[in-house]
């Protein structure tokens, strides 16, 4: 059975009547498939499953799209109840913060200024706020996040390494629509032109991958990417960032697979997405 529970004190009653392992997928509803791909991969490995449902204000800027997100409860506890949670928390504005907006908050240091930070300022410093928050309430032994939001993978991990949080972080590969979009809840936003364009994303993505598999440099690789989104490119699009980086994100070059990740505009609705790439030699940010 799953319960349902708006405050933190029901959470907090909740919580300590679980004597096993908990595992926490924090999402901000509408949900679909992704999430649940998550759902079932934290209630595979913990004996407790807690979803937290929260539109976040503090990582939305001044001009994106806080008022119009979707907000669909009860589909979303039947896909919880379907994936077996045991607990779902979905508290307001004022139970999240009583006191306003808090003071203090989680500072991402300098990735959090790039790429989706540099588009959407104080966006890491509003989701490693609530991330720490809904950690301490939760007070999990697992956490799940998507790769779909993988910046947000990395510096969530960044965050209980150095701050030494006790959680272990656990990434969900990317689940994808037929035709290779990424799931997402703002894919709702889309018209159905919209929705064709959006397919450029995904199909940049693995022009770069087996550009790189075939051999190429960073470079060659980044063409690669950047010659699909632009011949599928409609008026409707508008590239944010295509950029290659290491695992961790970090600037300089590094061995393993690097990270080809997008970010576009699709009339009015900004998404992201991202792919491992196997380059012969090692990525450099720098070749953006
Ligand atoms: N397609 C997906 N595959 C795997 N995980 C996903 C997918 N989409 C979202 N997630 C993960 O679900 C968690 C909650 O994400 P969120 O509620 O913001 O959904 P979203 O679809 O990413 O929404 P948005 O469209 O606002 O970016 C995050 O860890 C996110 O990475
Ligand atoms: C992690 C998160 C729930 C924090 O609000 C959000 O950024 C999301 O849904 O990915
Ligand atoms: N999907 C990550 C949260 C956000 O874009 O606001």
């Amino acid at each position: 059975m799953t319960a349902v529970v708006h405050t933190r004190a029901d959470l907090a009653e909740a919580r300590a009547a679980m004597p096993g392992a908990v595992a926490v997928v924090m999402t901000m509803g509408a949900l679909h498939s992704g999430h649940e791909a998550l759902l079932r991969a934290a209630r595979q490995r913990a004996a407790h499953l807690v979803v937290t449902i929260f539109v976040n204000p503090l990582q939305f800027g001044p001009n994106e799209d806080f008022d119009r997100y979707p907000r669909t409860l009860e589909a979303d506890l039947e896909i919880c109840r379907r994936a077996g949670a045991d607990l779902v928390f979905a508290p307001d504005r004022d139970e999240m913060y009583p006191r306003s907006e808090p003071t203090v908050r989680v500072d991402p240091g300098p990735l959090g200024e790039d790429l989706e930070g540099g588009t959407r300022p104080g966006f890491f410093r509003g989701v490693l706020t609530v991330v720490l928050k809904l950690l301490n309430l939760v007070q999990p032994r697992y956490a799940f996040f998507g790769e779909k939001d993988y910046q947000q993978l990395i510096m969530v991990r960044r965050m209980v390494r150095d701050l030494d949080l006790p959680v272990e972080i656990v990434g969900v590969p990317t689940v994808r629509e037929p035709d290779g979009l990424a799931l997402s809840s703002r894919n709702r936003y889309l018209s159905p032109t919209e929705r064709a364009a959006a397919r450029a994303l995904s199909a940049a993505l693995r022009a770069g991958a087996s550009a790189a598999a075939s051999g190429a440099d960073a470079a060659g690789t980044l063409a690669a990417a950047h010659k699909v989104f632009a011949d599928a490119a409609t008026s409707q699009t508008r590239l944010d960032y295509l950029a290659l980086t290491d695992p961790d994100l970090e600037p300089g070059p590094q061995a393993g697979p690097a990270r080809l990740l997008v970010a576009a505009w699709i009339g009015r609705t900004r998404l992201i997405d991202n792919l491992p790439v196997h380059l012969a030699k090692p990525a450099r940010r720098g070749l953006v």
